[in-house]
C-alpha cells in the first residue's frame, strides 16, 4: 500500500517537473538551466562551509559583505522562503523557521562557499497582511542602493496562487527591472510548497496558471522554478541552485 502511494507520489512529481520544463520554456535564456537533469553546480557542493554573516534591520546601514554577487529571495510571509533557503545551502537550520508567519523580520545575509565565498543569499522578511511596513521600507532601500545584487527571487504559494500583495510585489520590481534594462538585477520566481500540487490532480494546470499569472504582472521575470523545500522528496532546489550560480557568473 504505501509503496503504491509512494510511487504514484513520484510520478506525480516527475508530471510536474515536466511541466516546470514546459512552464519555463518561453525563457529561452535561462531554459536549459532549469532542466531537472542539470547537475549541483560547484558553488553548493560546501554545505558546511554556509555561513551566516549578519542581519540588517536599518535601511541606512546596510552591511558590507566583501563585495560578492548576491541574491535575495522575497514573498509573502510564511511562503517558504527560510526553508527553501536552508535547501539551496543544504543545511537544515541555517535560517530560522516557523509555522507562524512573521518569523523572518531582518535582511539576514549568508555566505555561501569556504572563504572568502563565492556569494550571498540574503533572506528578506515576508510582506503582506502579515508583512509590516517598516520591512518593506528595509527591503525597498535595500533594492535600490544595493550594487551587489544580482537577482530577486520571488516566491509564490503553489498551493494559494497569486494574491494582490504578489502581484503588487511583481509588478513594483517588474518596473524597476525595466527601469534598469535589467543591468542592476533580474527577476524569477519560484513556486514554493509544490509537494502539495504535486498530490492535487491538477497540480500540472495550477502551476501553468501561475506562472500566467507571473508573466501577466511581471513581463520581465523569468520563468517560475517549481520547488518542495521542506521535506524529502525535495524537488527544484537544483534548479534555483543553478539560476543563482547563473545570476552571479559563476558557470
Ligand atoms: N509542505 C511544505 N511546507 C513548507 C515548504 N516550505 C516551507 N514550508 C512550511 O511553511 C512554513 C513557513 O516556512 P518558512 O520557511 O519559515 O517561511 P518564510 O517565508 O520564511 O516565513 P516568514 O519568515 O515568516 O516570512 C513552515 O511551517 C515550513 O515547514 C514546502 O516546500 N512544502
Ligand atoms: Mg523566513
Amino acid at each position: 500500500m504505501s509503496r503504491s502511494l509512494n510511487k504514484n507520489a513520484l510520478n506525480t512529481i516527475e508530471n510536474l517537473t515536466r511541466a516546470q520544463r514546459w512552464v519555463n520554456r518561453p525563457a529561452r535564456p535561462c531554459t536549459r538551466h532549469h532542466s531537472s537533469r542539470t547537475t549541483t553546480t560547484d558553488v553548493f557542493s560546501h554545505p558546511a562551509s554556509a555561513k551566516y554573516l549578519t542581519s540588517a534591520t536599518d535601511a541606512a546601514r546596510l552591511p558590507s559583505c566583501g563585495g560578492l554577487p548576491e541574491i535575495v529571495v522575497t514573498g509573502r510571509a510564511n511562503v517558504g522562503k527560510s526553508t527553501l533557503m536552508n535547501a539551496v545551502m543544504g543545511r537544515v537550520n541555517l535560517c530560522l523557521t516557523s509555522k507562524k508567519a512573521g518569523r523572518t523580520q531582518m535582511l539576514n545575509f549568508f555566505r555561501i562557499g569556504p572563504e572568502p565565498g563565492k556569494l550571498v543569499l540574503v533572506d528578506a522578511p515576508g510582506y503582506g497582511d502579515r508583512g509590516r511596513q517598516e520591512w518593506g521600507a528595509l527591503f525597498d532601500q535595500y533594492l535600490q542602493t544595493r550594487t551587489e545584487l544580482r537577482r530577486v527571487f520571488v516566491c509564490v504559494n503553489g498551493t494559494h496562487g497569486l494574491n494582490d500583495h504578489d502581484r503588487a510585489m511583481l509588478q513594483q520590481l517588474d518596473a524597476q527591472c525595466q527601469a534598469s534594462g535589467g543591468t542592476r538585477w533580474t527577476l524569477q520566481a519560484i513556486i514554493t510548497k509544490a509537494d502539495a500540487l504535486a498530490r492535487a490532480k491538477n497540480g500540472r494546470g495550477l502551476v501553468a496558471q501561475i506562472q500566467h499569472a507571473v508573466f501577466e504582472a511581471a513581463p520581465t521575470c523569468l520563468p517560475a522554478i517549481v520547488t518542495a523545500a521542506a521535506r524529502e522528496p525535495h524537488f527544484g532546489i537544483d534548479e534555483v541552485r543553478n539560476s543563482v550560480a547563473e545570476a552571479c557568473a559563476l558557470r
